[in-house]
């Protein structure tokens, strides 16, 4: 049974080393909400709302979430007693979609009592795996820069490679990759940037043997989704348009995608992380563990997901120093032969860097339950 005595909201901001480029945007500060949720023995839980600043990936924000989780989600969450995590994202779902919010706190909870019960969230998941393999993501650039950028990755051991593209930034640039690096694993990742109008472009793909193109079309499609899917050899991956458990359900159903990608903060939580993929299992549709250019923490959690049987594609599991100079979490996150460890100490298995925290942080906010101890 948890024994919650407080809730904190913590309001970062980091720069990232680089500027990350996509068909919808650049970002080059990462604004973020961390969640920690906090036992009467001050033990900790720790979540990630994953939202950008502005609503360009998905409708929601970090402005958004904080509403959502202030003004709803942890008045209401402090106020009911759980004896598991699996039962917080049910308590939650009174409340109509913001996945990114309720998985944030979520999480938290998740992180908590794997730690109380002295267990890694791994273990506590069913993860089975003790290592992950570990992909990552190129942004958009000169193509001299990519392949110089890919060479590098591919020589520390990255066993995936993304690309973005979009439509007349696609062709030649995958092409060049392919004469350059035959052999790697390659996937593109459109961000809705196309319609059917262009399904000869997209069909032009096939001969470069992607391993998959994410989200080629509108954000919120499955049905067009499912015609390009039947013209296409190439899997399609579903990354915006696969919210929750039933939108992952209704996209196999109707064939619209091949392969999804998981992001924990985009689906709701971990418990429909664990449901999108235990489905995703019996139906043979291979997943994978997608990032949203997050801190340690929502990172942390991510290998726990991807330590589950069925995430049988390297995830966007790179190391902390891919995007920071310093993560906020002790020790980063460190990709070795191409691989990441799954912790095996309680919880999401890394300590918060607390210097790193308050340099971050921009505003802070703590709840109590109504029954007022504190
Ligand atoms: O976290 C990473 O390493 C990469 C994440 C990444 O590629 C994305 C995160 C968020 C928005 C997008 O531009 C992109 C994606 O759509 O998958
Ligand atoms: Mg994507």
């Amino acid at each position: 049974m948890y024994n919650i005595r407080s809730i904190h909201l913590h309001h970062i901001k980091m720069t990232l080393k680089t500027p990350f480029v996509s068909s919808l945007g650049t970002v080059k500060e990462r604004e973020s909400l961390l969640v920690e949720v906090r036992d009467h023995q001050g033990c900790t839980g720790w979540g990630e709302a994953v939202a950008f600043s502005s609503p360009w990936y998905t409708e929601e924000t970090v402005g958004t979430c904080r509403h959502m989780l202030k003004d709803f989600f942890i008045p209401m969450l402090l106020n009911h007693q759980f004896v598991s995590p699996s039962e917080v994202g049910k308590a939650l779902s009174v409340y109509r979609r913001n996945p990114m919010a309720k998985a944030a706190i979520e999480s938290a909870y998740w992180d908590l009592y794997a730690k109380l019960n002295e267990m890694s969230l791994s273990k506590l998941l069913g993860g089975t795996r003790t290592e992950v393999e570990a992909g990552v993501v190129i942004g958009m650039g000169r193509v001299k820069e990519m392949l110089s950028q890919i060479e590098a990755y591919t020589h520390e051991g990255y066993r995936r490679i993304k690309i973005k593209i979009k439509p007349h930034q696609d062709l030649e640039v995958v092409k060049e990759i392919r004469e350059h690096f035959p052999d790697i694993l390659l996937m593109a990742d459109a961000n809705s940037s196309y319609t059917l109008n262009d399904i000869q472009r997209l069909q032009a793909l096939d001969e470069y043997q992607l391993l998959l193109i994410e989200q080629p079309l509108a954000a919120d499609d499955i049905i067009d989704h499912a015609s390009l899917q039947k013209s296409m050899v190439t899997p399609i991956c579903l990354d915006e348009s696969i919210t929750s458990y039933h939108d992952a359900r209704q996209a196999v159903e109707l064939g619209s995608c091949g392969i999804i990608s998981i992001k924990p903060g985009r689906v709701g939580g971990l418990q429909t992380s664990r449901e999108i993929h235990d489905f995703c299992v019996k139906r043979d549709v291979p997943v994978w563990c997608g990032g949203m250019l997050e801190t340690g923490i929502s990172r942390a959690h991510n290998i726990a997901v991807a330590s589950l049987q069925g995430f049988t594609i390297p995830g966007d599991l790179s190391s902390s120093s891919r995007y920071w100079e310093e993560d906020i979490i002790l020790p980063e996150i460190k990709v070795e032969n191409g691989r990441l460890k799954v912790p095996e100490t309680p919880g999401i298995g890394f300590e918060i860097n607390n210097t790193a925290l308050e340099k971050f942080q921009i505003a802070y906010e703590n709840f109590y339950p109504d029954r007022k101890f504190q």
